[in-house]
């Protein structure tokens, strides 16, 4: 039998089967155990009627899950499976048209010194960039409608932030593509809201109080920080990696490239092909398949999560390699803080880990740009 040291990449399943075996065996085996994703249902926070009681309990198991993993899969949202299986379907109908079709919708030229580097709309293969390399995938990325209003253009001005600005380019095949989006965008959206209110439950950070500011401290804060979410919704198409990989020699082709996402909690949607998608656990070296599970989403968390918490919870390193069947599909949404949320280590957090905060602050536009710049030019 291959111990658990000897292997570098498991699956979710395999995870479960060590996890079994080791409860089962008389004496654990001294190599690491690997545990699975957990599996978190969020209905609680969903539901107005639910019990104090029901909401501590789902915010003791997230404030686990975001401590140990920084992921974990997520049930109860109340999206029918039919309606996910939809949206996968749509974004695969989409990726099948001829270029010239995908083209129409192909991002603007914001004006950087490259051309299309707007970031709305159609993203050719190979064009996003991570860690310096090509991505081997397609995308549509649809953005919040750019807010004009005084009081979000006031942070930095817009003119500022070309690239984020214009309108979303939606394709018009299928013809469905758009309502159906929409709809589900919203759905996401209070999934995303419910998520983050937990999580400031989880941290223990103190009733909300009816008089609190955008930076009060109580577990209201990520919502707060949230009501105008700047938040995006990214297609992504897969085509199947070729080059065969080498035994012993570093892997240099990938879909998507090591990254953590950039802002509160990602809902990655994905089709049913197993072995993408890997998660870096805490040991810094083993990558966990996190295969999709029908009808649940595979949840992590951003950068300003990280930042706020003072780094308590991670936003933990992901890639995707798809050398499985076929096409792949995944359609994760990013429910983000809003574009001008001054993003700063919270104080308990500070206090909680040791004193020293890891950050000084800044707004999320400006560290969303950052990293929008560096899938361009880096
Ligand atoms: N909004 C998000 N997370 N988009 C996907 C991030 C993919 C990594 C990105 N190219 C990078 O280098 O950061
Ligand atoms: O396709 C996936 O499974 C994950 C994609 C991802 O991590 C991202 O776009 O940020
Ligand atoms: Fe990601």
């Amino acid at each position: 039998m291959t111990t658990m040291a000897e292997l570098n990449i498991i699956t979710v399943s395999q995870a479960l089967k060590m996890e079994y075996l080791s409860a089962t065996m008389d004496t654990p085996p001294s190599t690491l155990v690997v545990k699975s994703l957990p599996i978190i249902d969020i209905s609680a926070f969903l539901n107005p009627s639910s019990t104090f009681q029901a909401r501590q309990d789902i915010a003791a198991t997230i404030d686990r899950a975001c401590a140990d993993y920084g992921f974990f899969y997520l049930t109860g949202h109340g999206i029918p499976t039919s309606r996910l299986d939809e949206i996968i379907s749509l974004a695969r109908q989409f990726f099948s048209l001829p270029l010239s079709e995908k083209n129409k919708i192909k991002r603007y030229d914001a004006g950087g010194p490259e051309g299309g580097d707007g970031a709305r709309g159609y993203q050719g293969m190979g064009e996003n960039i991570t860690l310096g390399r090509r991505d081997h995938q397609e995308a549509i990325d649809i953005y919040r409608e750019w807010d004009h209003s005084p009081k979000e253009a006031g942070q930095g001005g817009p003119s500022t932030h070309k690239t984020l600005q214009g309108p979303n380019l939606w394709p018009t095949e299928p013809q469905e593509f758009k309502s159906v989006y929409l709809d589900y965008i919203e759905q996401c959206k209070k999934i995303g809201e419910a998520l983050v209110r937990a999580m400031g439950v989880a941290l223990n950070l103190g009733p909300a109080a009816p008089d609190a500011d955008q930076n009060t401290e109580n577990e209201e804060v990520f919502v707060r920080n949230t009501d105008r979410s700047f938040w995006v919704m990214r297609m992504i198409g897969y085509p199947k990696l070729q080059t065969p990989l080498v035994e012993g020699e570093d892997i240099t082709e990938f879909s998507c490239g090591e990254h953590t996402d950039y802002g509160c909690v990602t809902l990655l949607l994905a089709d049913s092909t197993p072995g993408a998608l890997q998660v870096l656990l805490k040991d810094g070296k083993t990558w966990l398949n996190a295969d999709p599970i029908p009808g649940a989403f595979v949840v992590n968390i951003g950068d300003m999560i990280e930042r706020w918490t003072n780094g308590k919870w991670k936003s933990t390193r992901h890639r995707v390699i798809h050398r499985g069947d076929g096409y792949r599909v995944s359609v994760p949404f990013f429910y983000e803080p809003n574009f001008s949320a001054m993003v700063k280590p919270l104080r308990k957090c500070v206090e909680s880990t040791g004193g020293m905060p890891v950050h000084e602050g800044n707004t999320y536009g400006e560290h969303l740009l950052g990293k929008v710049f560096n899938n361009f030019y880096n």
